[in-house]
């Protein structure tokens, strides 16, 4: 089977810094995979790549949605990113602060809904009847991610664990195959840390999703992942289950250096 996201040797330059230099990754049907690496390694920079915000200089960006085609997605804009089955959350939450939570999943589900506007605008029975099913499955998403009480709050009242929370819902909604989540755990304390492990491993096994998450969590990483690869300045410089990965020098080297440097 050929792995959902094929990554190979991307590369993205701003002005002079090369951000990524010829990096490669690949994700396998239902994998956990994570992304480490001191700050400024460049892992976001490459979630941007492959999802649409950024158009990597070089290499070549393909996914294989399960039982359809491969396509090559370079240059393709974020919301059609997100269309094919890609979705992702980010560092630095991106919620609408002033809708509820249920709105907030619904703006997902929407991209999924076929209803034109002058259908939504003259509440014809298809566009009520779809406007339901947006409804209906946005809650049952709020209440997976254990959100369900809070689904008339506005978005901007919820602690900011429920908030990443709602990220990962909201990006449900959108169908995925593939998961991207950037520092989900950032900012949570240990308790909420284990919810969201035990949610994200409930996600890959009842939705049959792929996973590649950007951590900055070391105990997380290791007991949750697959797989995992390791960056430094813009470069792989390891992948290998946890295991490999925890006894490689060069990422020894790469975390020492970091902490010296703090
Ligand atoms: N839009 C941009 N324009 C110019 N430089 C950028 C841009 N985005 C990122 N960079 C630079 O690219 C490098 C990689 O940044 P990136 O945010 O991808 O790292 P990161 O591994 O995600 O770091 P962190 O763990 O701190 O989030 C950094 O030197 C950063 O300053």
């Amino acid at each position: 089977m050929k792995p959902v996201l094929d990554v190979q040797k991307i590369s993205m330059d701003f002005g002079g810094l090369r951000a990524l230099n010829e990096v490669d990754l690949v994700i396998n049907q239902g994998e956990i995979v994570a992304l480490i690496g001191p700050n400024g390694a460049g892992k976001t920079t490459f979630f941007n790549c492959v999802t649409g915000i950024y158009e990597p200089t070089e290499g070549s960006v393909m996914i294989t949605p399960p039982g359809k085609e491969s396509k090559r997605i370079n240059g393709l804009k974020p919301n059609q990113v997100t269309e094919l089955g890609m979705a992702r959350t980010f560092q630095n939450i991106r919620l609408f602060p002033s809708m509820t939570v249920l709105e907030n999943v619904m703006i997902g589900r929407h991209c999924r809904t076929k209803t034109s506007v002058f259908g939504a605008v003259l509440r014809t029975p298809r566009a009520r009847r779809e406007e339901e099913e947006v409804v209906d499955r946005s809650y049952a998403l709020l209440k997976r991610v254990g959100l369900g009480k809070y689904y008339s709050e506005l978005s901007s009242n919820l602690p900011y664990g429920a908030q990443r929370r709602l990220e990962i819902a909201r990006a449900m909604a959108t169908d995925p195959f593939l998961l991207l989540l950037d520092e989900p755990a950032a900012g949570m304390n240990p308790h909420e840390t284990e919810d969201l492990k035990r949610l994200v491993v409930r996600i890959r096994e009842e939705d049959k999703l792929s996973i590649l998450l950007i951590e900055h969590d070391m105990k997380m990483v290791m007991s949750l992942s697959d797989r995992i690869y390791v960056m430094e300045y813009g470069k792989k410089i390891a992948e290998g289950t946890p295991k490999e990965v925890r006894a490689n020098p060069r990422v020894i080297q790469a975390y020492l250096g970091e902490e010296e440097n703090a």
